[in-house]
């Protein structure tokens, strides 16, 4: 492509060198520059791309997007300035594969918890109603049937329109995907269309990122002030924030919740282990997944499904037949009847909701036995609090690994300790070892009982110092269970 066509509509503030240039490729990390390459310096929270520019010219790149020109140029090379380098990475990357995003309708879902269960339940509705569908989310990306895999929540600018060029040259007519809070402030979704939007809740999470819980408001809100008025804008009515989302968005305001007055409404009729029945909108409807939570991300795919204008018995009817998200609230029962619950919950919030759920689902004075870790390299702030709540609603609690990462197992056991009452300690055991712990909860348990197993949902692997080990919550229960 000609460097002058993907300059367009870029802010540039100088340009130094020649227009009519020949790109190949864009990238944005001077490991990956070919010959032709435009490379982008981006600041990140580690190093500082404007670093790498003569590695990124020695490498091939034959134009090079920074914030501050350097004090000696390369002649062969042209310097494009700008304000802001990952503002300035995302229209490029939409320039460059063709402005993807106004080929097809594109969601995004963002919020603390319920992105991804969201996103997915929208993708299954919508592949139920017919249509071909592209999916972004933590767990996988997905072109309809076909499966890529997802390494981050939401892709870098380069990956998302690559993916979403390849699902509008697929057919595709509507993408579902996360916006993540990270992904706002890096400007991983500059130059996109979106066709709506869709807020769940904000609670504690990523403030090692943030800073301020004020900032993680302020970054969830920007994708909302970005919409433009053709889109929709839906939150959550019932949440202390919902409303101030939408304060400064151009889009089409809705609301969905349960308690306070919305545009769409709900209400939980009958909670089982393995589903709910809803009074949406004035009729009933029966679906797989199961929690109050879960009738918050129900209630915003029906609201969303609406907005793009399907037909009310149709998405119901669809709504009934779809299951959520790999590792959210998977149910297993052993031969001798204690049940086990995977799920994905990995904030505070998360944890209380999961909770409660199962304690209003049990029948009788089943022990809740919950095993739990937190994640290293990640908000530490959060680890006392997820303990806190985890030993208030379970009868035991084991303390164990999540990933650590890069830091040591047993200083993130001691911040989560740290939010473990005196009087409760003897109902608190820490095992460092997450199949041991696991294993022990099982053991620990009596027929009738219920394991909760916490904070890795999906994933197959536990990260230690940079590898990934293959480890699955789901596997090693099942293996305990079977054993038993
Ligand atoms: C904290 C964070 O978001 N980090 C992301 C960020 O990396 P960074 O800021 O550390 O980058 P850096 O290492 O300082 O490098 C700065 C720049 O120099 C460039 N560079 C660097 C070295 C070199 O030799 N040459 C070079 O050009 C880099 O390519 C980069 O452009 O930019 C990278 C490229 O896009 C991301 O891969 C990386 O995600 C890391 C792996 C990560 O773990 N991110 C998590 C926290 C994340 O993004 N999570 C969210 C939400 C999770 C959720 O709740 O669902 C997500 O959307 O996944
Ligand atoms: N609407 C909701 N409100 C509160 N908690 C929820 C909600 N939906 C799901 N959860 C809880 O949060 C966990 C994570 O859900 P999900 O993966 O859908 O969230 P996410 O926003 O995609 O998370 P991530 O930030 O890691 O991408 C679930 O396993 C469940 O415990
Ligand atoms: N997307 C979230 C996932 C957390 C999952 C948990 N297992 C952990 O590793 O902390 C994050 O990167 O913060
Ligand atoms: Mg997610």
């Amino acid at each position: 492509m000609k460097l002058k066509e993907l300059l367009h509509a870029i802010p540039v503030q100088q340009l130094e060198g020649e227009l009519d240039v020949d790109v190949l490729s864009i990238c944005f990390d001077s490991r990956k520059v070919a010959q032709d390459s435009l490379f982008v310096a981006v600041r990140g929270v580690h190093t500082d791309g404007h670093l790498y520019l003569d590695t990124a010219i020695s490498q091939g790149a034959a134009v090079v997007v920074v914030e501050v020109l350097p004090e000696t140029t390369d002649t062969g090379v042209t310097y494009v300035l700008v304000d802001d380098t990952s503002y300035v990475l995302g229209l490029l990357a939409t320039n460059f594969y063709g402005d993807p995003s106004k080929d097809l309708k594109l969601v995004g879902v963002t919020g603390t918890n319920g992105k991804t269960t969201i996103a997915t339940l929208l993708f299954n509705l919508f592949e139920n109603l017919g249509y071909h569908v592209g999916l972004i989310s933590t767990v996988q990306n997905k072109i309809g049937g076909r499966v890529l895999p997802a390494t981050h929540t939401t892709p870098d600018p380069i990956a998302l329109n690559s993916l979403l060029r390849e699902m509008v040259d697929d057919g595709c007519d509507y993408c579902f995907m996360e916006v993540s809070s990270h992904a706002v402030v890096q400007q991983r979704i500059a130059g996109l269309r979106f066709a709506g939007g869709i807020f769940t809740n904000i609670t504690h999470d990523h403030l090692d990122f943030h800073g301020t819980f004020d900032n993680y408001i302020k970054a969830k809100k920007k994708f909302f002030d970005d919409l433009d008025r053709f889109a929709f804008a839906l939150t959550n009515a019932d949440d202390k924030n919902g409303a101030v989302m939408l304060q400064n968005t151009f889009a089409h305001k809705k609301t969905y919740g349960l308690k306070n007055m919305a545009d769409f409404k709900a209400k939980v009729v009958e909670s089982h282990f393995d589903g709910m029945l809803l009074h949406v909108d004035g009729h009933d409807v029966w679906v797989k997944l199961v929690g109050g939570f879960n009738a918050y991300n129900m209630l915003a795919v029906y609201g969303a499904a609406i907005l793009l204008e399907q037909e009310t018995m149709k998405v119901l009817t669809a709504m009934s037949a779809i299951t959520g998200a790999d590792g959210r609230f998977e149910v297993l029962r052993s031969k001798d009847g204690v049940l086990g619950v995977v799920d994905y919950a990995h904030t505070p919030d998360a944890v209380e909701n999961v909770l409660s759920t199962i304690r209003d689902l049990r029948s009788g004075q089943q022990q809740i036995i919950t095993v739990l870790g937190c994640g290293g390299d990640r908000d530490k702030t959060k680890r006392p609090e997820m303990a806190a709540v985890a030993v208030r609603l379970s009868d035991k609690v084991i303390i164990t690994s999540d990933n650590p990462r890069t830091e040591d197992p047993m200083a993130i056991i001691r911040d989560m300790e740290a939010g473990v009452d005196a009087k409760d300690k003897k109902n608190v055991f820490t095992i460092a070892e997450r199949r041991e712990a696991i294993r022990a909860a099982c053991h620990l348990a009596q027929p009738g009982d219920i394991v909760l197993v916490a904070g890795k949902g999906h994933e197959k692997y536990q990260e230690i110092n940079g590898v990934r080990h293959h480890f699955d919550d789901r596997e090693v229960l099942e293996q305990t269970f079977n054993e038993q």
